[in-house]
């Protein structure tokens, strides 16, 4: 009784029924035919896919255990064999991901301390902005082989390896500084269970995965922003409006966010239209489950197509298109949607939600009010070295 879906080939499987190039669009029009589960072969390898807002979650939320385990592909598998906690499973990954919430917590993720660092990191951007124009020219496309994958990763793991070094060396368990220092008190701890998940290892992939997570994805969110600010000047105006109205010429702060529904409903808006996670990070299932009827064999992979939710046709007004009234009522009031769901539900679900969520606000109201600002002289100067 397995899930239904286009028929395979030999070996080939149904990669000759999709567009590789965009896979997620793919998936999508398979669902309409074949609903909101259902099974594709990539070559030998079967997929299981959940779409539509009500059976991901139903999956993720509901059936959390079954569907709760990473799908670690053999490329990850190598890279990062089983340490960390993006790509990892069982008591490690749990150990991992308990560790990293609660001290991202402590030191202060979701909350006034990270505002703080946001801010100021804000001012920077603000800063860079009119500093170095001539950045652009180094932004290019640059060719990725899976050799230099391996080297960027060694590469990656080498320097996490000497920033560990020197915050070791003048670690003082007294004074905690952040994220690596807990770690170390904690391995200190455990020095004498030969068992313990807190080694080097999970030290360097834990640190890895959180900047890797945590970086693009943010920084991807925000250039949509951008285009999206760009393409629909009236609604830009009118986000400049409420921020002038409400914060004038303060600095943003997220205490402000509950009196600026407008922005903060484009701000949503912008993370339902930029989709950046179409198909989530695949997982896959810790056990034989039964589900909506249909048999899902343990340690098949399932991908969870978020975009079929924050597109999903029973849920938006205009699925397809950029209106920020999906997140306003009637008065204008800001509402919450469950089918909003980019950092996808349930026990994997994002790591960082409340920190990505404070770095969109702060970064998008900083680089939206109109403040004035010093303009380059002159914004296309090359840098001095050539380009
Ligand atoms: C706009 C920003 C972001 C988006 C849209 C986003 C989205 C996601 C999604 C879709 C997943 C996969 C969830 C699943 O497997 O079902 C994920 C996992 C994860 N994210 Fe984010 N993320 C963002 C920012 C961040 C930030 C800032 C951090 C770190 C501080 C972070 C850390 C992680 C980690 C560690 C995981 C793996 C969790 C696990 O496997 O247990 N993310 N994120």
């Amino acid at each position: 009784n397995d899930p239904p879906g286009p028929r395979p080939l030999p070996l080939l499987g149904n990669l000759l029924h999709l567009d590789l190039k965009w896979f997620h669009l793919s998936l999508s029009e398979l669902s309409k035919k074949y609903g909101s589960v259902f099974t594709v072969h990539l070559g030998p390898k079967k997929v299981v896919v959940l779409a539509g807002h009500k059976t991901i979650k139903q999956a993720l939320v509901n059936y959390a255990e079954e569907f709760g385990d990473r799908e670690v592909e053999p490329i990850f598998s190598e890279m990062v064999k089983g340490h960390g906690v993006l790509f990892s499973n069982g008591d490690s990954w749990k150990e991992m991901r308990r560790f990293s919430l609660t001290n991202l917590r402590d030191f202060g993720m979701g909350k006034r301390g990270s505002e703080e660092m946001i801010i100021e990191e804000s001012r920077h951007l603000m800063e860079l902005y009119n500093m170095f124009p001539w950045l652009r020219w180094f932004c290019g496309r640059w060719l990725v082989n899976r050799t230099q994958v391996f080297k960027d990763n060694d590469e990656n793991i080498e320097e996490i390896e000497r920033l560990v070094q020197g915050l070791k060396e003048t670690l003082n368990p007294q004074d905690l500084r952040g994220f690596v220092d807990s770690f170390l008190v904690r391995q200190q701890e455990e020095s004498d269970q030969p068992d313990s998940h807190f080694h080097n290892n999970n030290l360097n992939y834990t640190v890895g995965n959180l900047f890797a997570a945590g970086t693009d994805t943010t920084g991807t969110t925000l250039r949509w922003g951008m285009l999206l600010m760009a393409k629909y000047p009236h609604i830009q105006d009118q986000v400049q409006e409420e921020l002038s109205r409400v914060i004038g010429d303060r600095e943003p702060r997220m205490e402000y966010r509950k009196n600026l529904p407008y922005t903060d409903a484009v701000i949503h808006e912008i993370q339902r239209v930029a989709n950046i996670g179409p198909m989530s990070i695949p997982h896959t299932t810790s056990c034989d489950v039964t589900f909506q009827g249909y048999f899902i064999k343990k340690g098949t992979t399932v991908i969870p197509l978020l975009m079929s939710a924050l597109q999903d046709e029973e849920e938006w007004e205009t699925p397809h298109s950029f209106n920020p009234g999906h997140f306003l009522d009637e008065k204008g009031c800001f509402i919450k949607k469950d089918a909003f769901m980019p950092f996808s539900a349930g026990r994997r679900a994002c790591l960082g939600e409340s920190l990505a969520r404070m770095e969109l606000f702060l970064f998008l109201t900083f680089l939206l009010q109109m403040v004035p600002c010093v303009v380059h002289p002159h914004p296309f100067t090359p840098p001095p070295w050539g380009v």
